[in-house]
């Protein structure tokens, strides 16, 4: 579902991001990615999502070499990569009914069928009851929540998150990544960035660590 091969991102200001990095991922596999701030976690997930594109290298996601997707069916690509931030990246002004929406809305589908798939990915979430709340009204874990079930909406065949527990303590953090895996269990490929070792080595899943742009492990493919 994901194949990385020689790849090489560098920033003209910092030097090389991410050097050399080779790995492939099984569709419907759960993996983490780990290393210190700085080793290039949130770069290897943007080059996957096509926030980026990488310097030397080749990216494949779901069979498609990036490299060679024409600009018109990055959208489209996008689709099948749901992102999750830290920092949630909501719209404050609007409800969480309206923030799940949107991916959809961009998708251009009907009122009718946009409502039925909204409380869907509310529903997974646990979170139908506030559905007109706007998130300055919910608490982190639930804020959190409302961005998975954004990413989900569209029912991207792969989920990436960034840190999605930064900001939450040990029990929220722990049912987000309940909720992760309920999204593994139903085929749906996972690559989540954390610093959260504690989380990662209770949870059995192969784990990917980065250090100064380089994978120095890749282990307990459980
Ligand atoms: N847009 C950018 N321009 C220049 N340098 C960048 C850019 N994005 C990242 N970098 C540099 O690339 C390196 C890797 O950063 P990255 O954010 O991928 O690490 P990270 O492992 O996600 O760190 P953290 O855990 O702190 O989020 C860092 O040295 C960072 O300063």
């Amino acid at each position: 579902m994901i194949r990385f091969e020689h790849v090489f991102k560098r920033y003209p200001e910092r030097g090389e991001a991410l050097s050399d990095i080779g790995f492939e991922m099984s569709p419907g596999e759960m993996v983490f990615l780990t290393g210190h701030s700085g080793a290039g976690k949130s770069t290897l997930l943007r080059l996957i999502g096509l926030l980026e594109r990488p310097s030397r290298g080749k990216i494949f996601v779901n069979g498609r070499n990036l490299a060679s997707m024409p600009r018109r069916q990055i959208p489209f690509h996008r689709r099948q990569v749901g992102m999750i931030f830290q920092d949630h990246r909501l719209l404050p002004d609007r409800s969480v009914f309206d923030n799940v929406a949107l991916p959809l809305v961009v998708m251009g589908l009907g009122h009718k069928e946009i409502g039925r798939r909204v409380r869907a990915a509310l529903d997974q979430v646990g979170l139908l009851k506030r559905e007109r709340a706007t998130p300055v009204a919910l608490s982190g874990g639930e804020q959190q929540r409302v961005g998975i079930a954004r990413a989900v909406v569209a029912r991207p065949p792969v989920l990436l998150a960034d840190e999605p527990t930064g900001n939450l303590d040990p029990d929220l953090s722990r049912e987000i990544f309940v909720l992760f895996e309920r999204f593994h269990y139903v085929g749906v490929t996972l690559l989540i960035a954390t610093h959260d070792l504690n989380l990662v080595s209770s949870m059995r899943h192969r784990t990917i660590t980065l250090d100064e742009g380089r994978v120095v492990d890749d282990s307990g493919d459980w």
